[in-house]
């Protein structure tokens, strides 16, 4: 299987060698505006595929026809206000039935029906920056005419970035709240922690180890355990002791409220790029 992946920026990248590990894929070309950056990109993931002994051939360059006209599958990854651009380049060419897959914050997948050849297989993803090293989270929806044939093949391809949930499109924007904007949140938590551990006085290299360990330690337990947070937390919270005393301090100050806050923004921001962006191609 031919994989054409649009766009080698941060999330192409992220995703590219859980993409090329997936044992039916055996080719992927990756482009980008700037071919220099997709070559780079291309050679360094077919390098590590190869250390891993994968057989999967691995090119990049500049965004034509050249790069998705014979593809199986084709994932885009440009940022939304650069998709209308993107999609004009590559719709004359695209394989009929090819399934394409969109990454891109907010865009419905019924913008990318405006914009493609009719009867085009679009399923909507969003991924997390975790998928760099394979502990992502990505929730899947398949557009008007994905098949769950579609959605089992992308969940295989995404399988490799980490976890991968369904969800019903419209719960797209608030996904992307949680855990496509979420791991911003977490390493601005890192960032304060290891700063207010540098700030009593620790050498800010541990500070930083201690707060990313933590970090890590609490999601994978969180994760393991399968335990509410609030049982988690409680057993952490010996009566009396020091850590009600900083929890204390985190409700004085409407923590939790700004991650309510923080996701609802975002949530919106998702909705306002769909309706800035998704009118009729012919507007746009
Ligand atoms: N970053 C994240 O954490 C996440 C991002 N996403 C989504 O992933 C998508 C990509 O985001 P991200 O990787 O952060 O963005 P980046 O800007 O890092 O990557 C996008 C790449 O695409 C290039 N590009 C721009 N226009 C075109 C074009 N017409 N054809 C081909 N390549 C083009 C850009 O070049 P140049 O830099 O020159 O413009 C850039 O190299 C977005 O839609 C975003 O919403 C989803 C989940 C998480
Ligand atoms: O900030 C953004 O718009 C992208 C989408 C989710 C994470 N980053």
């Amino acid at each position: 299987m031919k994989i054409a992946l649009l766009g080698s920026g941060v999330m192409g990248s992220a995703v590219l060698s859980s993409i090329a590990a997936e044992e039916s894929v055996t080719e992927v070309s990756v482009t980008d505006v700037r071919g220099e950056v997709a070559r780079r990109v291309a050679g360094e993931a077919e390098d590590r595929a190869r250390s891993e002994g994968y057989a999967v051939s691995i090119s990049g360059g500049t965004v034509g026809a050249a790069a998705v006209r014979d593809a199986d599958l084709i994932v885009l990854a440009v940022k939304p206000q650069h998709m209308d651009t993107l999609l004009a380049q590559i719709s004359p060419h695209l394989p009929g039935g090819s399934p394409v897959v969109s990454i891109a914050a907010g865009l419905p997948t019924a913008y990318f029906a405006q914009r493609l050849p009719v009867g085009t297989p679009v399923v909507r993803v969003m991924p997390n920056t975790p998928a760099t090293i394979g502990q992502g989270v990505s929730a899947i929806s398949a557009g008007e005419h994905a098949t769950e044939e579609h959605l089992d093949l992308v969940e295989a391809l995404f399988a490799r970035t980490g976890l991968v949930v369904r969800v019903p499109e419209s719960q797209q924007s608030v996904v992307t709240g949680v855990s496509g904007s979420g791991p911003a949140y977490v390493f601005a938590m890192i960032d304060a922690l290891a700063e207010a551990g540098t700030a009593g006085g620790l050498p800010r290299a541990l500070a930083l180890q201690l707060a990313a360990h933590t970090v890590a330690g609490s999601g994978a337990y969180a994760v393991e355990s399968g335990q509410h947070p609030a049982l988690l937390r409680e057993a952490v919270s010996s009566p009396g002791g020091t850590t009600l005393a900083g929890l204390g301090e985190l409700d004085e100050r409407a923590v939790r409220a700004a991650y309510l806050a923080a996701v609802r923004s975002a949530a919106a921001r998702a909705d306002e790029l769909a309706s800035q962006l998704a009118g009729p191609a012919d507007d746009a």
